[in-house]
């Protein structure tokens, strides 16, 4: 891979240590401490004196013992022997036996054993002494600031120490890491991405292993230690002692102790803000893109991404826009402007909306600015967010200064009230024109829940608690379908329309893409490398075959991609590519037009099939209420009269039946066509074989629309006429009947 001239970083968020221990360098760097550590602990303990004096005796006496191991100093020997013969009843015999039966000198044996228990007990007084004293010394002539585990400060001080200190004295012991497989929740950690080491597999990353480090830093004495974890302890003997063998296993998110020589905190603090310094000027050759993740109890950014920054050169934008939009956010981020609006009242946010169609570089562009400005960008993926509380998290712990990215805002599904308020104005609206209805049918199938309400994500953007100083982007492909509240000023300040490519664009696009003096390697086959002059005409060439605001950057950049290593290949084949291109969209907007006849034809129909409904239930309310008053008027009048009335009702009804039968019947003949002929086009020939078997209209009804069942039930149901005494008008009244008792 090229080497672009990034400074290494280590990746700080997955470092560890292994379990500490007294690091013996620190020891060597501080010799006086055992010195003054036994004459100290002399003078304030009396125990420790009397026990360094009782050690003192029984050296002398061990000393005098082994003399006469020697053989120079037969007289004291005797005299212990003596001595012990006379005060230890018995020891005579046992002396006697040893000697002459196993050729041991007991007396020998005894200084050889008050000597081992001298040297010891004097080994243990001197590491008591110094402990104490190493104590004594860290707690009244040191200042100490603990950072806890999780911290981002805590990492970036292993990152400082890493490349720093420990390079400096060579370490030779060092710790290894991948992959971290242990998503605990309490040793869960921060999972962080250098995409400019794109590599195969997660690289090694080798970290020094340390335990104490000690350094100087401004002329001050520091030391860095990390306390025993949860994990340690576990994993600690009864004593609460480190096992040797777990002691260079690597944990991970302990806390650390920084301290220094001296009584006051300021040189820490220094050494602190240093450290961020120093983290952040690392990082400055890329840009830090932080994801939100669901997968923990408490919400966090906690997926980090690191890339080389985009330059801005290579979005393609309007110049005078993209202009506008670099002055506009360095006018924000600029120190007076935050006081401009505080001493104004004026909350101190700013919010973007790029918006168009897929591919036109929205995300590019929000990209390129964090590079830019020099700002973490936080990208926030609305589904994966469980409610609002979450959402209010998320956006407490951002940092004061950074990009928040909502994409495609339009398509998380966000309901303006609680999710059982279901907004059904999505997808139908008849009367929009064609393409708006295209675009929200099209959302109709996209259309995905979100558990966050708008009033949530309305009042995270630019409620009283919502938080100043960042820059929110939100993306969007249907800025129509936005609710007016989301991009109403001081929530979205500029929309920008990101939209297809103009010549000119193409022109730079091409250049950009076979320039030569960019970083990598060459772009062009060595036999093609051309003069600028020629690369531009070629770029003219180029472009001149590219309609305006056709294609869309990504598509344009795909076709250049194609003929990544000839500019002349890509002038020669432009022309084919854009024929084949116009061809899919010409096709693409032909099938869409299609749809969206279609979907308007079936709303059609359901709408004059409702009206239908209506109509006939009002006519037949009607006629109940007419046979109602009739009811009653029979009972005072003769059975002829009311034989002849009844007669030409009946006569009035069922010529009223006959012409809603027959509108029904043409309706049903329609649909019934329509889906005959999308049967045959897509059944196979077994299927039709099937078909033509008795009983195959279950088919039918499987494939038609909700709503239209009612009506083809009625066409499949009414029974045919069996025999010829069956006249047309009893079928008619029967299908009515049945029509009324559905109804
Ligand atoms: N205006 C542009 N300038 C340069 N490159 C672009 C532009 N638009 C798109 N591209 C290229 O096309 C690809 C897709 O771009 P990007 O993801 O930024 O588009 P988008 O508008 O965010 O798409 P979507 O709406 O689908 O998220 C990228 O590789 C990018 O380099």
């Amino acid at each position: 891979m090229t080497n672009l001239g990034l400074p290494p970083l280590i990746l700080s968020d997955e470092t560890f240590f292994p379990a500490w221990r007294p690091d013996p360098g620190s020891f060597l760097l501080f010799p006086a401490t055992y010195i003054i550590s036994f004459a100290a602990t002399s003078w304030f303990s009396p125990r420790t004196f009397r026990s360094a004096t009782s050690t003192g005796m029984d050296t002398l006496l061990a000393l005098a013992g082994t003399t006469s191991l020697f053989g120079s100093g037969n007289m004291s020997s005797t005299s212990i022997d003596e001595q012990l013969e006379e005060n230890v009843p018995g020891f005579g015999l046992v002396y006697r036996f040893f000697k002459t039966w196993l050729k041991i000198d007991l007396s020998t044996l005894i200084t050889l054993t008050a000597l081992w228990g001298a040297a010891s007990s004097g080994f243990q007084g001197v590491r008591t002494a110094s402990s104490k004293i190493y104590w004594w010394i860290v707690r009244f002539l040191t200042a100490s600031i603990s950072i806890s585990g999780n911290d981002r400060l805590n990492k970036e001080i292993i990152n400082y120490l890493a490349t720093t200190v420990l390079t400096r004295s060579g370490t030779r012991i060092l710790t290894a890491h991948s992959e971290s497989k242990n998503h605990n929740y309490y040793y869960r950690r921060a999972i962080e991405r250098n995409d400019y080491k794109n590599e195969k597999r997660v690289p090694v990353q080798y970290l020094p292993t340390f335990g104490t480090t000690w350094f100087i830093h401004e002329r001050n004495l520091f030391m860095v230690r990390r306390i025993f974890s949860y994990s340690n302890r576990y994993n600690s003997t009864s004593e609460g002692q480190t096992p040797d063998e777990y002691a260079g296993a690597p944990e991970g998110d302990e806390p650390l102790v920084v301290m220094c020589l001296g009584r006051s905190v300021q040189p820490i603090k220094r050494f602190l803000e240093m450290v961020r310094e120093f983290d952040e000027k690392q990082r400055e050759a890329y840009v830090t893109i932080r994801a939100s993740k669901r997968d923990s109890y408490d919400p966090e950014w906690d997926t980090t991404i690191l890339r080389p920054p985009r330059s801005m050169d290579t979005v393609h934008l309007d110049e005078k826009i993209k202009q506008e939009l670099l002055d506009d956010i360095a006018h924000y981020l600029d120190h007076n402007t935050r006081q401009f609006y505080h001493s104004r009242g004026i909350p101190y946010r700013r919010g973007y909306l790029l918006h168009g169609p897929p591919g036109t570089g929205k995300s590019s562009l929000s990209q390129a600015l964090a590079g830019k400005f020099r700002l973490d960008l936080y990208m926030l993926h609305l589904p994966t967010v469980r409610g609002d509380s979450e959402l209010d998290k998320l956006f407490t712990t951002l940092p004061p200064r950074c990009i928040v990215l909502l994409e495609d805002i339009d398509a998380v599904g966000i309901k303006r009230h609680a999710p059982e308020d279901e907004d059904s104005s999505i997808p139908g609206d008849e009367s929009l024109p064609d393409g708006e209805l295209a675009e929200n049918l099209k959302l109709e199938t996209q259309y995905r829940e979100c558990n966050c309400t708008l009033s949530g994500l309305l009042n995270i953007l630019d409620g009283v608690s919502s938080q100043e100083g960042r820059i929110v982007v939100m993306t969007s492909n249907y800025v129509s379908k936005l609710d007016k509240a989301l991009i109403r000023p001081g929530r979205v300040d500029k929309m920008i329309y990101m939209g297809c490519i103009s010549k000119q664009s193409a022109e730079l696009m091409f250049l950009r893409m076979y320039a030569a003096d960019l970083e990598g390697p060459e772009p062009v086959d060595e036999k093609e490398i051309l003069s600028n002059q020629e690369l531009k005409d070629l770029a003219r060439e180029f472009s001149s075959q590219i309609p305006d605001d056709v294609f869309t950057p990504a598509q344009l950049q795909g076709c250049l991609l194609s003929f990544h290593d000839s500019p002349k290949r890509a002038v020669a084949g432009i022309a084919d590519w854009v024929a084949v291109e116009l061809a899919i969209i010409e096709a693409e907007k032909e099938k869409e037009r299609k749809y969206v006849e279609k979907r308007r034809k079936q709303m059609q129909e359901a709408r004059e099939l409702e009206k239908l409904h209506e109509e006939r239930q009002a006519r037949r309310k009607a006629r109940w209420e007419k046979q109602k008053e009739r009811g009653s008027d029979s009972d005072s009048s003769s059975s002829s009269d009311s034989g002849s009335d009844s007669g030409g009702d009946s006569s009035s009804s069922s010529s009223d039946s006959e012409a809603e039968i027959k509108k029904l019947k043409k309706l049903l003949d329609k649909k019934n066509r329509k889906w005959k002929v999308k049967k045959e086009k897509t059944k196979t020939k077994s299927e039709k074989q099937e078909n033509d078997k008795p009983g195959q209209s279950s088919d039918e009804d499987k494939t038609q629309p909700e709503g239209e069942e009612t009506v083809t039930a009625t066409s499949t149901e009414s029974p045919k006429p069996v025999n010829n005494v069956e006249t047309e008008s009893d079928e008619k009244t029967k299908e009515l009947a049945d029509e009324e008792n559905k109804a």
